[in-house]
């Protein structure tokens, strides 16, 4: 029942305070992450990532991104340790993208953009009862960030871009059994964390952010094949392609970024 926003002109990020007066608010997503200015913090622990039994469920068109969905009943597949007090449940991934090979992720490091990036949401089952809940707590989520750079076809990525086909407009969704996102994850999981938002409406002040410091590999027909996805659904007139699907950087007011490494 939200108010309609997207990316483009008239409903994109610089309209959606309108409806969405915390867009202005103090601990915003995304951001500039400047590695000199971040606060190394030798206590911090490593990130525990247990993805071994996770249950992916499907495979959907938003109309904002592509969305795989996991079965989130239970303590199957969790991310815990780094800055988290507590286990936190996956729920799905997604991905932000640009038009062109000039920007595309939602974070930047230092100014520098990368073509894409994939966030891993994960809800605090520990202390909230539904993810919808959890998400309007401010410590109700934990999203975890991983860049995404032009470089030679990424192994894995191929069953996602390979099934994106099924998901071409708005409100289609597709089964999509079977895929462990931890093939999707770096070698090293150096991190650097802060406390945000959502990047999206309702923007709600409830994410702690795990960006990893080290990208990983996508290739050019793989970052085409995201491009053929459409904002519209499939009874819309004109298509629009969906692309350029990330909210740049908001202002730190203040926020300490800490990294897990020197
Ligand atoms: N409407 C009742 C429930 O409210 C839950 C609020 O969020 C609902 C939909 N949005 C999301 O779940 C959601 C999840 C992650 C990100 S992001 N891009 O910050 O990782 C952005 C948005
Ligand atoms: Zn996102």
């Amino acid at each position: 029942t939200g108010h309609k926003w997207g990316y483009g002109e008239e409903d994109g990020p610089s309209a959606w305070h309108k409806s969405y007066p915390i867009a202005q608010g103090t601990r915003q997503s995304p951001i500039n992450i400047v590695p000199e200015e971040a606060v190394y913090d030798s206590r911090l622990p490593a990130i525990s990532i247990n993805y071994d039994n996770c249950t992916s469920l499907n495979i959907s068109n938003n109309g904002h991104s592509v969305v795989v969905e996991f079965e989130d009943m239970d303590d199957r597949s969790v991310i815990q340790g780094g800055p988290l007090e507590n286990a936190y449940r996956l729920k799905q991934f997604h991905f932000h993208w640009g038009g062109k090979d000039c920007d595309g992720s939602e974070h930047t490091v230092s100014g520098k953009t990368y073509v894409s990036e994939l966030h891993l949401v994960h809800w605090n089952a520990v202390r909230y009862r539904t993810f919808g809940e959890a998400a309007a707590a401010p410590d109700g989520l934990a999203v975890l960030g991983i860049f995404m750079e032009k470089g030679d076809g990424h192994g894995d990525l191929h069953t996602i871009t390979d099934a994106l086909y099924m998901v071409k407009f708005k409100g289609s969704v597709a089964n999509f059994k079977g895929f462990n996102p931890k093939c999707l994850l770096p070698s090293n999981l150096k991190f650097w964390t802060y406390p945000g938002s959502l990047t999206t409406p309702p923007l709600h002040e409830s994410v702690t952010w795990i960006v990893l410091a080290e990208p990983i590999r996508v290739s050019d027909k793989q970052m085409a094949k995201f491009r053929m996805l459409l904002f519209s659904a499939e009874e819309e007139e004109q298509r629009k392609r969906m692309e350029n699907n990330f909210r740049p950087p908001q202002p730190l007011k203040g926020r300490t970024v800490r990294a897990s490494f020197k």
